[in-house]
C-alpha cells in the first residue's frame, strides 16, 4: 500500500510515529505478558499454599554429582532408624543385624536387630511442637546399564507445614543431623569392603549404586594378640598414633591427610594379620582392593571416590594383582593410550583368569596413592603388601608414597615367647632354651609356629604344645641341611635322606 498517497504527504510521517509507538508497545507487551504471568503465579502459589501449605524437601542418597554416596543421607538414616526402631505405627520396616546397617537404634553385635523404614512408610516426628513427616522411597532408574541391571534411587523425603519453614531449617534439620551423627559413631560397625568386578558394574555414567560390596568388619586380631618383637610393636603403635593425632600438622604442611605403609616378607608372617591389628587399633573401616578385577584407571579413580575417610584401603600381593616391577616406562605408554579404550593397543597389564581384563598400570596406581585424588577423604592408609619387595618398581614404594616399610620376618625369640604368651599364657619354660638355639639356625614363620603352639586334643598342655615345636624344628633343621647338601652336591644316606 502506497502510505503517501492514502494520507497525503503530510501524514505520512504522523503514520511512521504511530509504527515506530506500536512496535515500542509491543515490546511492552511482553514485559506486561511476564509481569501478569508473575503475578498470576505468585495468586497460584497462594492459593496451592491455602489448598495445600506443606512444603517438601528431599534428601537424596547419591549427591548431585552421581559419584559418593550423601553424608545428609546417611546421618537421616541413622536418626530415623533411631525413631522408628522404638515406633508401634510404622507398620512396614526393614530388620538389619545390629552394628551391621551403618548406624541406628541400639548397637547389639549380632543379638541385636536395626529396624529401618521400609521403602514407602511414612513415619511421624515432632520437635519443639511442630509436626513433621519422613517417608522413604526407592525408584528404579528406567535407564538400565549395560548389563541390564537398573540403579535404585533411594531418598528420604520430609513434609511439614510452611509455618514451620524457619524452625525446619535452622533448627530441625541440623538437630537431625548431629543426632544421626551421634548414633552412626556410638553405634559405627566398622566393616570390610571389597570391589565389584568393574564388568558388573553398569553404564559408565552410572554412578548411582555402590562399586564396593561390603560386611562387617569382625576380624578379631589385635596389636595384643599379634606377635612380634616389643619394640617393632611399639614402634609400629607409635607411628598410628602419631598418624592419627596429625590432622593439624599435615593441614600445616599442605600435605593430604593419608599415610602408606608397606608390609612384606615370607608367607605367613602375619601381613594380613598385622592389617586387621591396624583396623582394629585405629577403628576404621577396611576397603580390600582386588585390583584384579579393575579394568581401568579410570575405574581405579571411581573406586578411590566411593571410599569413605577413617579407612585402611589395602592391595594384598601386589607383586602378584600387577606388573609393577620395573615397566613403569611401559605402562607409562599404556596410561597415555586412551584410557579405558577397549582397543588400546597395548594391555599394560594383563592377568588372565576371570576378571582379567584389566588396564591398570604402574602410573594409574601410582595416581591412585599419591595423586590429586588420592586428597580425596582424609584420615586414611594405604597398605601394600608382598612377598617380593625387590620385585616392585622403586617409585612405587618410595618415601612419600609408602612411608613406612614394614618388614615381617621369620619367628625370631622375642616373636616366639609372645606368641608362647598367647597361646599358652607361659612367660617361661624349660624348652625355652632349646627353642631359642633353634629358631637361631632354623627359618619358621609365626603361623607355623603359632601351629604347632595350639592345643590339638584336651590333654594339649604347654609341655606337649613346646615339645611339639621343638620336635618340628628339629625336623626343620634336618630338612634345612639336607636340602644345603643337595645343593653342595654332597652324598646323603639314601635310607634316612641325611648326610653321611
Ligand atoms: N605375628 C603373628 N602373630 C600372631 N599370629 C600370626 C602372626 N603371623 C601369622 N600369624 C597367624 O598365621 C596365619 C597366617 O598369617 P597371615 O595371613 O597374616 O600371613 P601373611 O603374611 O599375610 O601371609 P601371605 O603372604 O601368604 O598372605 C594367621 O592365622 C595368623 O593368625
Ligand atoms: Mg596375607
Amino acid at each position: 500500500m502506497d502510505v503517501a498517497a492514502w494520507f497525503g504527504p503530510v501524514n505520512s510521517g504522523l503514520v511512521l510515529l504511530m509504527l515506530t509507538m506500536l512496535l515500542r508497545n509491543l515490546q511492552n507487551f511482553d514485559l506486561l505478558q511476564s509481569f501478569v504471568k508473575r503475578q498470576l503465579n505468585r495468586r497460584a502459589r497462594r492459593l496451592a499454599a491455602l489448598i495445600d501449605p506443606y512444603l517438601s524437601i528431599t534428601i537424596h542418597e547419591y549427591d548431585a554429582g552421581r559419584m559418593t554416596r550423601s553424608d545428609v543421607f546417611a546421618e537421616a538414616k541413622a536418626y530415623l532408624d533411631v525413631a522408628v526402631g522404638s515406633r508401634d505405627d510404622v507398620r512396614h520396616l526393614n530388620a538389619e543385624d545390629a552394628r551391621g546397617g551403618g548406624g541406628g537404634g541400639g548397637g547389639g553385635g549380632g543379638k541385636l536387630l536395626v529396624l529401618s523404614m521400609a521403602d514407602g512408610e511414612e513415619v511421624e516426628d515432632c520437635f519443639r511442637g511442630a509436626t513433621l513427616w519422613w517417608s522413604a522411597h526407592c525408584e528404579q532408574d528406567d535407564d538400565k546399564g549395560r548389563r541390564g541391571r537398573a540403579a535404585q534411587r533411594r531418598s528420604y523425603r520430609l513434609v511439614f507445614h510452611e509455618r514451620h519453614r524457619d524452625l525446619v531449617r535452622a533448627a530441625y534439620l541440623p538437630h537431625v543431623r548431629e543426632q544421626g551423627r551421634t548414633f552412626m559413631a556410638q553405634n559405627r560397625q566398622r566393616k570390610l569392603y571389597t570391589n565389584i568386578p568393574s564388568s558388573r558394574w553398569g553404564d559408565d555414567g552410572n554412578y548411582m549404586s555402590s562399586l564396593w560390596t561390603e560386611v562387617p568388619f569382625k576380624h578379631p586380631k589385635t596389636f595384643e594378640t599379634l606377635a612380634m618383637n616389643p619394640t617393632k610393636k611399639k614402634d609400629i603403635i607409635d607411628d598410628l598414633d602419631m598418624f592419627k593425632n596429625s590432622k593439624e600438622q599435615h593441614r600445616r604442611v599442605g600435605k593430604a591427610w593419608k599415610r602408606g605403609y608397606l608390609l612384606y616378607g615370607p608367607p605367613g608372617t602375619g601381613k594380613s594379620t598385622m592389617v586387621a591389628a591396624m583396623a582394629n587399633y585405629l577403628g576404621y573401616d577396611v576397603y580390600d582392593l582386588e585390583l584384579t578385577s579393575v579394568h581401568t584407571n579410570t575405574d581405579l579413580r571411581k573406586l578411590l571416590i566411593q571410599t569413605m575417610s577413617k579407612s585402611i584401603i589395602v592391595i594384598e600381593d601386589v607383586d602378584c594383582s600387577s606388573s609393577l616391577t620395573g615397566r613403569r616406562k611401559a605402562d607409562d605408554d599404556g596410561a597415555a593410550a586412551k584410557d579405558g579404550d577397549a582397543g588400546t593397543p597395548k594391555k599394560v597389564l594383563d592377568r588372565g583368569g576371570g576378571g582379567g581384563d584389566t588396564k591398570v598400570t604402574l602410573s594409574g596406581l601410582l595416581n591412585f596413592i599419591d595423586g590429586l585424588w588420592s586428597a580425596f577423604g582424609e584420615e586414611r592408609l594405604i597398605v601394600l603388601t608382598t612377598n617380593h619387595i625387590e620385585d616392585l618398581d622403586p617409585a612405587l614404594i618410595r618415601t612419600g608414597r609408602m612411608d613406612k616399610k614394614i618388614e615381617m620376618s621369620y619367628c625370631d625369640f622375642e616373636t616366639f615367647k609372645s606368641l608362647a604368651k598367647i597361646h599358652l599364657d607361659v612367660d617361661s619354660h624349660e624348652q625355652f632354651a632349646a627353642v631359642e638355639e633353634l629358631l637361631e639356625e632354623v627359618d619358621l614363620v609365626p603361623a607355623d609356629v603359632g601351629e604347632h603352639l595350639t592345643a590339638k586334643n584336651p590333654q594339649d598342655d604347654a609341655d606337649s604344645c613346646l615339645a611339639r615345636l621343638v620336635n618340628a624344628l628339629h625336623k626343620a633343621k634336618d630338612a634345612a641341611a639336607v636340602v644345603a647338601a643337595a645343593a653342595n652336591g654332597d652324598p646323603q644316606d639314601e635310607e634316612n635322606g641325611v648326610i653321611v
